[in-house]
């Protein structure tokens, strides 16, 4: 459904930067992807270009066939800092009610959409409550759960566990996992926690060091249901998160390398 054809990124300037070279991928309907990759590789480039926010230099983006030339409406996107991203004059339902309301939704569909999607990330009741009012945690599941109230079918994801505390994370990530079974979504999601990326997704997708490709892809076949101690400490999930390990370490080595001949 969601299709990334020799995607280039070039941010113009007085001293352009070469952020993405060349990134071809694509995202069947109901997949969990996983984005990896050194920092300073692009991720966010390439999620704000996957959402139309931004445009790509070369290649394109399309979404069900179609070119993204300007915003998806039916994407959703959540990112890292929580604090920026709600408004704190406004309550939570407020917060969530906005891209609901600019979509055209009824005012009593409104309601239950909120009520719904503040259940669903264990934060019911709490409507009235102001962003400050709330934890860290607590913030970036307002914004989890605006998103879903929204129902996007593709949901972009930017490292939106990178500011909370460990335990917060591990039930962050659980609460993805439960919000997927739910909910009928594609999700993209960019980490870069190696063990996030595996425990999360369907596939993990390895971005290269800039100018930045697509180093390596790995199926990630574990049973769906996961569990924090169980998965983790399955084989299967130790071999796969030695070798995206390797991957990532070896693109440091070769472009080291690389650089040392320069
Ligand atoms: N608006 C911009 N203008 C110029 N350069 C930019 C702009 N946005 C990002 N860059 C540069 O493009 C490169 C990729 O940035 P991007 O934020 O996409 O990487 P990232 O992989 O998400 O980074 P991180 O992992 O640190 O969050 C970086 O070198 C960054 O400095």
């Amino acid at each position: 459904m969601l299709e990334v054809q020799s995607l280039g990124k070039t941010y113009l300037g007085s001293t352009p930067h070469e952020a993405i070279r060349d990134i071809s991928c694509s995202v069947t309907e109901g997949e969990f992807v996983a984005l990896v990759g050194p920092s300073g590789c692009g991720k966010t480039t390439l999620l704000r270009c996957l959402s139309g926010l931004d445009s790509p230099t070369t290649g394109e983006v399309r979404v069900d066939g179609a070119r993204v030339i300007e915003p998806v409406a039916s994407m959703a996107l959540v990112f890292q800092e929580y604090g920026r991203s709600l408004y704190p004059w406004l309550t939570v339902e407020q917060n969530m009610r906005l891209p609901l309301e600019a979509a055209g939704v009824s005012r009593s569909e409104i309601r239950e959409r909120c009520d719904r999607a503040l259940t669903d990330v264990g934060l019911q009741g709490m409507n009235d409550r102001h962003p400050w009012q709330l934890s860290g945690g607590m913030q970036q599941r307002v914004a989890i759960a605006r998103a879903i109230a929204y129902r996007p079918r593709i949901l972009l994801m930017d490292e939106p566990f990178a500011s909370v505390d460990a335990q917060t994370r591990e039930d962050l990530e659980d609460l993805m996992l439960d919000i997927r079974s739910r909910y009928d979504m594609t999700i993209v999601f960019v980490t870069h926690d190696i063990e996030e990326s595996i425990y999360l997704s369907d596939r993990v997708i390895v971005l290269s060091q800039p100018p930045t490709t697509v180093a390596k892809v790995f199926p990630v076949n574990l049973p769906r249901e996961r569990d924090q101690l169980g998965t983790k400490s399955l084989p299967e999930f130790i071999e796969l998160r030695t070798a995206v390990h390797r991957a990532i370490r070896r693109d440091e080595d070769v472009t080291a390398g690389a650089l040392a001949k320069a």
